[in-house]
């Protein structure tokens, strides 16, 4: 009995020979050897004729924080859907390491292998606490119910209980999730991304209806996350991003028009040009 099932089990179609296994999945292992985690090259996507990615070139470094910003239409929407498999570009090649070809992965596949984006409007559970919306996020797609009667174990726990004090939301843990302010709420889904250990993070106008404190707490969050993660910040809110910023891209029609630091592109004139002559 036992015998017929190994032999059954050896002649299946997508059986996948142990030995075989590592160097089949080597592909999907994140190589981040050369220093960048995430490679856009030559990516462009067009709507109706209308470019809204014009051959962009980008490359995030390993653990950096980098803002990106421009006039509205610039792109930065359309280049993080093109990075999470929202959009695929007519052209380009887009990669998480050296290795991982995103192309080739569907919007979940992406998620799963570690890049985490959190949109500009908060999606919490509302009716349950702080501390259940983290376990849910962890446990991912079982089920709401089942993975509140699953018992938690004390790695688990302790696993929650860093990401609410990273998120200093330690002190809310058993409240529902909609009675927080926006500010919290905001917090409280970046800790969900957290809870699946993103390597790296895409975060669309962080503080957009902030009060000037949550502001201040979220620079300090988004900053402390660097190093361990990768952090992509969309901003439009200047001294948001003069408060965070090491190095500042800015996107015009599609493609890179300046990249250095917050003076360096402050003071350049195409940048005050199209952008920040009004500011
Ligand atoms: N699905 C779509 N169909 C048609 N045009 C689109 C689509 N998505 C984006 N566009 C257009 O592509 C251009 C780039 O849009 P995108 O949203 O990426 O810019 P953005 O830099 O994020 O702007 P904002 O700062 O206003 O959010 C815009 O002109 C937009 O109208």
């Amino acid at each position: 009995m036992s015998g017929l099932r190994t032999t059954r089990e050896l002649l299946r179609r997508d059986r996948v020979f142990d030995f075989m296994a590592p160097a089949l999945s080597r592909d999907m292992v994140l190589d981040t050897t050369h220093g960048p985690i995430l490679y856009l090259e030559d990516v462009s996507v067009s709507f109706d004729g209308f470019k809204a990615l014009n051959a962009l070139n980008l490359y995030i470094d390993t653990g950096e924080l980098r803002c990106i910003i421009g006039p509205n239409g610039a792109g930065k929407t359309t280049m993080m859907d093109v990075i999470t498999g929202r959009t695929r570009p007519d052209t380009g090649t887009v990669h998480f390491g050296q290795r991982i070809d995103l192309l080739r992965l569907d919007e979940p596949a992406i998620a799963e292998i570690g890049i985490g984006r959190k949109f500009q409007k908060p999606t919490v559970f509302e009716q349950h606490t702080v501390f259940e919306n983290l376990e849910l996020a962890m446990r991912g797609s079982k089920g709401v119910w089942h993975t509140l009667r699953a018992r938690l174990t004390g790695a688990q726990r302790d696993r929650i209980d860093e990401v609410l004090a990273s998120i200093g939301l330690t002190g809310e843990h058993g409240r529902p999730a909609g009675l927080l302010s926006h500010g919290q709420k905001q917090w409280l889904e970046i800790g969900m991304l957290l809870m699946q250990d993103p390597k790296l993070l895409l975060v669309d106008e962080p503080v957009a209806g902030m009060t000037a404190g949550e502001t201040e707490r979220t620079a300090e969050l988004l900053t402390s996350l660097a190093g361990g993660h990768s952090v992509v910040v969309v901003e439009h809110d200047m001294a948001f991003v003069r408060s965070i910023a090491r190095k500042v891209t800015v996107l015009h029609e599609g493609s890179v028009l300046a990249e250095g630091d917050m003076d360096t592109v402050q003071n350049d004139p195409r940048v005050v040009e199209v952008y920040l002559g009004g500011e």
